[in-house]
C-alpha cells in the first residue's frame, strides 16, 4: 500500500563530527533507501538539516556561529552546497526533487499554510522529493521554528503522513543519554505520548557540536506528530535501510504510536502551528470546562492576563501554575480583557462601553495541547 513517509535527518548524521565536512556515505545510502521507496510508490518527503555545518566546513569555521547574522551568512552558503549534493545523487538515480524553505510565518497564517499545503501535495503528486529546511537566512526569531524537528513534525501534520523517521546519531531513544550512562534502558515503543512528564527519560545535552535540538526536540517533535496521527520513529541515521525494515514491521529504534483520534486539521495548525502572543491563566473551573467539557472560555474564568495581544491573535490557555494546557485564537485585545477579567459576560457591554461577543475564546478556535 502507498504511504506518505516524512524522514528528518540532522547534523549528527550528515556531517563528520570531527571536520563538520558531509558524511557522504550516510548520504549516498538515504538517497538509495528514499529513491527506492519512492519506487515502490510510496510519497516521500525529506527534511534536511545541515546548512550551518555544511556552511561553517566550506568557509573553515571550527564551531558553530554564536551571532544570529554570522549563523544566517553561513547558512545561506551550507543551504547551497547541500542542496547540490542532494540533486547530484537523486539525479543519479533519476529522480527529481524540489528545494522547500519554510519560516514559522509562512505557517501562522492559515491561508498561507493551505498554499503551502497544496505545493506539497502537488510536488508529491509529481513524484518529486521535496527537500525542507528552515529558511534559517531570512527566519527573524520570533518567527523561527528553531529546529527542524519540530519543523518536520508539522511538515508530517502538513502532508497527513503515514511515518515520520527521526534519523539521528543514537540508535534509538534511552530512558537517559546513553552517552553518559551506559546502563541506560533502551525504549523500543511508545504507546501513549500525552503528557511529556510522563515519560520518564533524562534528557542529556545534545550530543553533536552542530545539532540544534537534542533529545527533547524529537520527543516533543514525535508528540506533534503522533497527535496529527503520525506513527513516528526515532532511529540511527547511519543504516537508512532500517526504514524499509521498519516499514515492514520489524521493531527497529523507538517507535511512537499515533493517536487513535487525531484532532482535525484545522485544530492542529491552532496547537502547533500559530506562535502564541500572550498568555491568559485561568481558574479550575474554567480548566475543566475547557479541558473535559468542550466548553468556549468566557471571562469570568480569567485570573491574569500576560503578553500584549490584539483580538484574533493567538494565545495561550494555561492554569494557576503557568501550565499551557490549550491553545486559541482571542476574541479580545489585552486592555479589554485587563477590565473583564473575572466578570459574568453580561457585563461585558457595560464595562466596555461597547457590545462585544460573549465568548473569550470560542470552542471551535480552541485546541487542547494534550488529549483529555
Ligand atoms: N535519553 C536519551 N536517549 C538517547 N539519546 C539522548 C538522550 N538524551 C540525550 N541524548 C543525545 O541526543 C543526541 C541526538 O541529538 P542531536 O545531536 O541534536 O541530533 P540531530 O543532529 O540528529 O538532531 C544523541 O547523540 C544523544 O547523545
Ligand atoms: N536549519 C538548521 C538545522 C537546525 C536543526 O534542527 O539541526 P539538527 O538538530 O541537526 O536537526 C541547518 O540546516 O543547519
Amino acid at each position: 500500500m502507498s504511504q506518505t513517509i516524512v524522514v528528518k535527518i540532522g547534523t549528527s548524521s550528515l556531517t563528520q563530527p570531527e571536520t563538520g565536512s558531509l558524511a557522504l556515505s550516510t548520504i549516498a545510502t538515504l538517497v538509495e533507501t528514499l529513491s527506492r521507496l519512492r519506487h515502490q510508490g510510496h510519497r516521500v518527503v525529506l527534511v534536511s538539516s545541515g546548512a550551518v555545518g555544511v556552511g561553517c566546513a566550506r568557509l573553515g569555521l571550527t564551531e558553530r556561529p554564536r551571532s544570529i547574522t554570522l549563523k544566517q551568512a553561513v547558512a545561506a552558503v551550507g543551504q547551497g552546497r547541500l542542496i547540490r549534493v542532494y540533486d547530484d545523487l537523486f539525479s543519479v538515480l533519476q529522480q527529481p526533487i524540489a528545494q522547500v524553505l519554510l519560516t514559522r510565518g509562512d505557517l501562522v497564517q492559515r491561508s498561507s499554510y493551505i498554499n503551502v499545503e497544496q505545493t506539497f501535495q502537488e510536488l508529491l503528486q509529481l513524484g518529486v522529493i521535496p527537500i525542507v529546511n528552515e529558511n534559517d537566512t531570512v527566519a527573524v526569531d520570533e518567527l523561527k521554528f528553531g529546529d527542524n524537528d519540530t519543523l518536520s513534525a508539522l511538515v508530517a501534520s502538513l502532508v497527513k503522513a503515514d511515518w515520520l523517521f527521526l534519523l539521528t546519531d543514537v540508535d534509538r531513544l534511552y530512558s537517559a543519554d546513553p552517552r553518559s550512562n551506559p546502563d541506560a534502558i533502551p525504549i523500543s515503543v511508545v504507546h501513549r505520548l500525552n503528557d511529556l512528564k510522563e515519560l520518564q527519560v533524562q534528557i542529556g545535552d545534545r550530543g553533536s557540536t552542530w545539532g540544534t535540538g537534542g533529545m527533547m526536540t524529537k520527543i516533543s517533535a514525535a508528540h506533534i506528530a503522533t497527535g496529527a496521527g503520525v506513527r513516528t520513529v526515532i532511529t540511527d541515521g547511519r543504516t537508512t535501510q532500517n526504514i524499509e525494515k521498519i516499514l515492514q514491521g520489524e521493531a527497529i529504534g523507538t517507535q511512537f504510536e499515533p493517536q487513535p483520534r487525531p484532532a482535525n486539521a484545522r485544530k492542529r495548525w491552532i496547537a502547533h502551528g500559530l506562535v502564541p502572543m500572550g498568555k491568559l491563566f485561568l481558574d479550575e473551573g474554567a480548566v475543566q470546562a475547557i479541558r473535559y467539557a468542550g466548553k468556549s472560555l468566557l471571562a469570568a474564568g480569567i485570573i491574569r492576563v500576560e503578553g500584549e495581544f490584539e483580538s484574533q491573535d493567538a494565545i495561550a490557555l494555561c492554569d494557576r501554575s503557568g501550565e499551557e494546557f490549550a491553545r486559541g485564537i482571542v476574541n479580545y485585545r489585552t486592555v479589554e480583557l485587563e477590565k473583564i477579567q473575572g466578570h459574568q459576560s453580561d457585563e461585558i457591554e457595560q464595562i466596555l462601553g461597547y457590545s462585544c461577543p460573549e465568548t473569550i475564546v470560542h470552542r471551535d478556535n480552541l485546541a487542547l495541547m494534550y488529549e483529555a
